[in-house]
């Protein structure tokens, strides 16, 4: 095709995915597959030297909705220039170094100073632009085309952070910043809404761009500040300088700022920043790197569309688009049923993305993904975790029906529907239950059997006929070292490691037991407070449920499972097979005077100076009980970074929540 065909076609694709995005808050594609043809567009009209009226690259933002009042800012808002990649900006540094020398060769008396630089954080969400007029809050505004932007004062007014008024009463300023929705905030939120929200950033655009700022309000939206970008009374020499004065003004500024007189500090801050971008409880697409100095800021100037004096790294994508090709179910050990979708590859943070989780048929539904397949769906990625299915694109049921079994892909049986989830209930004879559960069994923080793996359970199951986890302490020598893969010392080695296990404590035990609804922190509640399987098997629901951690259904599931005759005879199996699991130590002496004793504590999020554990541990020697979930009796939550549904529980609940890291600290220290 020529080459401005394509250009027109660019043109015009960008532009409808900008409506879709600045103007509807519903993108059509991901950014990555957006800057991927806006790419495109500017290399074309470099090399042809031809720019199009409607070209998006001529424009800063986007259209205005009607319904908001337009809003003129007094100095324009600007986009950002974009780094890709290292090379791209160590050639925005070049063109810094050279700027700034050739205007000290033509000002030897006056020179700029060598620049230094200040790193941010590139927060996703929307642009937010403040006026305060002698101290008090009279219009906010959305970036709009850059130079008029939307008038959204009663939005931006249920954004708890963003002051009303400020100290500074000296004529009028603008400030910029971003408003977010947490993640934290997203999950809690989507937790319990009918419609759940794909993305947090078009969440917070949407939220924002709303005319009832009652739904606003409901989404709980934060904002961060990062420069004043117009004031009548107040000049700043450097950017330390506006920093200070933004938070010397209640504003809510990034703790995550840094200052670098070396670019090579910079590139290695970027890395930095993108390592631990997971951790955050908000999106960023990148970090900003700014220069600090206000005079050469001045001297850099501008050009159409951003300043010279600063420049977005971008991340790579956690998100795109692709299509749903087909679903299948998996069979988990407690015989829920799990949907697995299969997408077209593509390449995602570093990875070919293939499968997705689908959770639930329920997750099916509120997704809209009933009737999507063929169709395109957003997903996401972020370090880690398996890649999630967010939604899909449009709202129409435009694809085939994904059909939900009703009998067991892998034994048969009919399923039953249990709330949001599909079960098989033949718990007995389905092959990948039994798999599932002597591989759980076997696991590190249930029995801890060495070199064990699912591929091991599966060649126990055909081979040998292990059908339950208390058939390990049955197998023999003779018998392992005929199997495929199995040397002697293979052979030997697992042995050993299940002998091993006999002597496992009595939580990991009970945690390997894979008791429904129960994970390791309540096992270990079981285990501390009544020392030996045997109490713990005759115990009832009413005693259960005084511990801390045991809610009804938690007390319940505990005391069907160990009902249950084919439980206690695998049990006794293992007993007399030479089982002892061990009783926890004598509770060491702990302190009763402390601000943690007798207290029921939960922690939840990362904490950067010590791991979970560790934070546990001082907490008990300090009488505090730690335990894994949020409920009524819990007394105080601490919030790492990235709390998520456990910390909106706790607001929910009205409980003391310790969300300061180094005041927790304080608090173990004193
Ligand atoms: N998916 C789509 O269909 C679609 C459509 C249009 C645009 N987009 C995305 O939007 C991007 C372009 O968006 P843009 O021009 O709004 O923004 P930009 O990437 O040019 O960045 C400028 C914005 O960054 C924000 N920002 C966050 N933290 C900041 C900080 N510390 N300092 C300064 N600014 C900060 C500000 O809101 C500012 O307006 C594209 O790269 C693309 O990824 C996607
Ligand atoms: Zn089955």
């Amino acid at each position: 095709m020529d080459p401005l065909a394509t250009m027109e076609q660019l043109v015009a694709e960008l532009n409808k995915y900008n409506y879709h995005y600045y103007t509807l808050d519903k993108p059509l594609i991901s950014d990555k597959e957006y800057d991927s043809l806006y790419d495109q567009l500017v290399k074309l009209e470099k090399e042809t030297g031809v720019i199009l009226p409607d070209s998006p690259t001529q424009r800063v933002g986007g259209e205005l909705l009607k319904g908001f009042e337009p809003h003129r800012h007094l100095a324009p808002l600007w986009s950002l220039d974009k780094a890709q990649n290292v090379e791209q900006l160590q050639s925005w540094n070049n063109r810094v170094l050279k700027l700034v020398s050739d205007y000290n060769s033509k000002n030897p008396d006056h020179p700029l100073p060598h620049p230094s630089y200040a790193v941010e954080l590139k927060f996703d969400g929307l642009t937010l632009n403040l006026t305060y007029t002698d101290g008090k809050l009279v219009q906010a505004a959305t970036r709009g085309n850059g130079v008029v932007g939307e008038g959204i004062l009663a939005q931006v007014k249920t954004i708890k952070s963003v002051p009303l008024t400020i100290p500074y009463k000296d004529g009028t300023i603008e400030v910029q910043g971003e408003g977010i929705m947490n993640l934290s905030v997203l999950a809690a939120y989507n937790e319990k809404a009918a419609e759940p929200l794909k993305n947090a950033r078009n969440a917070a655009a949407g939220a924002l761009r709303n005319l009832n700022p009652k739904i606003t309000a409901e989404r709980k939206l934060s904002a961060y500040f990062y420069n004043v970008g117009y004031s009548d009374g107040i000049k700043f020499n450097n950017h330390r300088e506006m920093m200070e004065f933004l938070r010397e003004n209640h504003f809510k500024v990034n703790p995550f700022i840094s200052y670098f007189d070396q670019f090579e500090g910079v590139i290695d801050e970027l890395k930095k920043i993108e390592e631990r971008r997971s951790e955050l409880d908000y999106l960023i697409d990148g970090a900003v790197v700014k220069i600090v100095d206000m005079r050469t800021r001045d001297v850099l100037g501008y050009t159409d569309k951003f300043p010279r004096w600063a420049v977005a790294f971008k991340f790579e994508a956690e998100e795109t688009t692709t299509i749903l090709e087909s679903v299948t179910w998996e069979v988990g050990r407690t015989g829920k049923i799990t949907p697995v979708a299969r997408v077209t590859p593509v390449e995602l943070a570093g990875v070919t993305v293939q499968n997705c989780t689908l959770n639930n048929i329920g997750d099916i539904e509120r997704k809209n993904l009933k009737y999507a397949l063929g169709t395109s769906v957003f997903i996401r990625r972020s370090n880690e975790v398996i890649p999630e299915i967010l939604g899909k694109v449009t709202d129409e049921n435009d694809g085939e029906e994904i059909i939900y079994p009703k009998h067991c892909p892998a034994c048969g049986s009919e399923l039953e529907q249990r709330g949001a989830h599909l079960f098989c209930n033949n718990r007995l004879g389905c092959k990948p239950q039994i798999i599932g559960r002597i591989t759980h069994f076997a696991s590190r923080d249930a029995m801890d059997i060495e070199t064990f793996s699912v591929m091991t359970a599966e060649q126990l199951y055909d081979e040998l006929n292990v059908r339950e986890p208390a058939d390990l302490y049955t197998l023999q020598f003779e018998d392992l070292i005929k199997l495929e893969r199995f040397g002697e010392k293979k052979a030997t080695n697992l042995l050993e490691a299940i002998e091993k296990s006999k002597h496992r404590d009595l939580a990991s035990f009970l945690f390997a037991l894979g008791i429904p609804n129960t994970g390791k922190s309540t096992t270990k509640v079981l285990a501390d407070h009544f020392r030996s399987l045997d109490k713990i098997m005759s115990a009832s629901a009413e005693e259960l449920m005084e511990l801390p951690d045991i809610g009804g259904i938690v007390a319940d599931s505990i005391v069907s499972f160990f009902n249950d005759p084919v439980m206690q005879a695998g049990i006794q199996k293992m007993l007399s097979l030479g089982v002892e699991p061990k009783a926890p130590d004598k509770p060491q002496v702990v302190r009763e005077d402390s601000f943690f004793s007798g207290k029921t504590v939960v922690l939840t999020g990362t904490l950067h100076q010590m791991s979970r554990e560790e934070a546990a541990e001082k907490l008990e020697a300090l009488g505090a009980k730690v335990t894994g979930s949020v409920s009524k009796k819990t007394d105080l939550v601490i919030a790492g970074e990235k709390a998520g549904s456990k910390l909106a529980k706790a607001q929910a609940l009205g409980i003391q929540v310790i969300d300061d890291e180094d005041e927790f600290i304080r608090l173990l220290e004193s």
